[in-house]
């Protein structure tokens, strides 16, 4: 029996890459579809953000003294990409899914429009909101949390590289330990950086619980969506 009845998954842009360097690596992207076409099989409507690391990182170099917004732009561009190849990879996989863009780009994706994402939500569809919030200086975390609040989602998880929120980046500091949970609060105030501060402090104002676990576990998300243990819960 599913923890929740609509979840708002954020999928690391980043860990598309599979062991590439860049870009799209096929067999993650099928791996992750899998995972998603379970959890919409426990009945649980979901809908989906997905980063533009893997893309946008890989042409980051050239965006070197760019303007800042117009290098934004070309993140959020990244993220229609990756929402394109992901609501290709379910559609093959059976699922049926519908990407709708915060830029307007009608000749490729619908338009962002609340009502409609809703109704294919309703219908059991899977939404992949795409370019983010569409507005520079943002990210697609903050985008999630956007997204999630106007949905109703009962809950943001973060799909990420990392199994949870850790007292230091793990990356960079081995000795740091991980929480069960966390307050928003707590999170901020430790200035925690798995999820940025707009995007914490949106969630706390919305009451949106965020789970943050690992995106390369197999069975993670379904745990999580079941309501295991898993990964760290960031709470009001
Ligand atoms: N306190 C912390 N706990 C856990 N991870 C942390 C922490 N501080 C920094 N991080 C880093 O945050 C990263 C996850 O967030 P990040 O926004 O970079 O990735 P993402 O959202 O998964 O990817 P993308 O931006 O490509 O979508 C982790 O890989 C980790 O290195
Ligand atoms: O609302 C948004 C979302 C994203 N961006 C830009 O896109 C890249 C990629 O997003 P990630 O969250 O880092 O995966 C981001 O670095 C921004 O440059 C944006 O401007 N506004």
């Amino acid at each position: 029996m599913p923890a929740y009845k609509r979840i708002l998954l954020k999928l690391s842009g980043e860990a598309l890459m599979g062991d590439d360097a860049f870009g799209i690596n096929r067999a993650t992207i099928v791996r992750m579809v899998e995972e998603i076409a379970e959890v919409t099989r426990l009945g649980v409507e979901v809908a989906i953000v997905i980063g533009g690391g893997n893309i946008f990182r890989g042409v980051a170099g050239g965006s070197v003294g760019m303007d800042r917004a117009t290098a934004d732009y070309m993140g959020m561009l990244a993220t229609v990409m990756n929402s394109l190849a992901l609501a290709d990879t379910m559609e093959k996989a059976g699922l049926v899914a519908r990407v709708m863009s915060a830029i307007a780009i009608e000749q490729v994706v619908e338009p962002y429009v609340r009502p409609k994402a809703l109704q294919y939500l309703e219908e059991g569809k899977v939404v992949v909101f795409a370019a983010g919030t569409g507005n520079p200086f943002f990210t697609t975390d903050t985008a999630a949390a956007l997204r999630g609040a106007e949905i109703g989602a009962e809950i943001v998880l973060k799909a990420t590289k990392v199994d949870g929120v850790y007292s230091a980046d793990p990356n960079k500091d081995p000795s740091a330990t991980r929480y069960t949970t966390i307050s928003f609060d707590e999170a901020m105030a430790k200035n925690l950086q798995v999820m940025d501060a707009t995007a914490f402090a949106l969630c706390r104002d919305q009451k949106l619980p965020v789970k943050v676990f690992s995106i390369f576990k197999p069975g993670a998300l379904r745990n999580v969506v079941l309501g295991g243990d898993e990964g760290t819960l960031v709470h009001v």
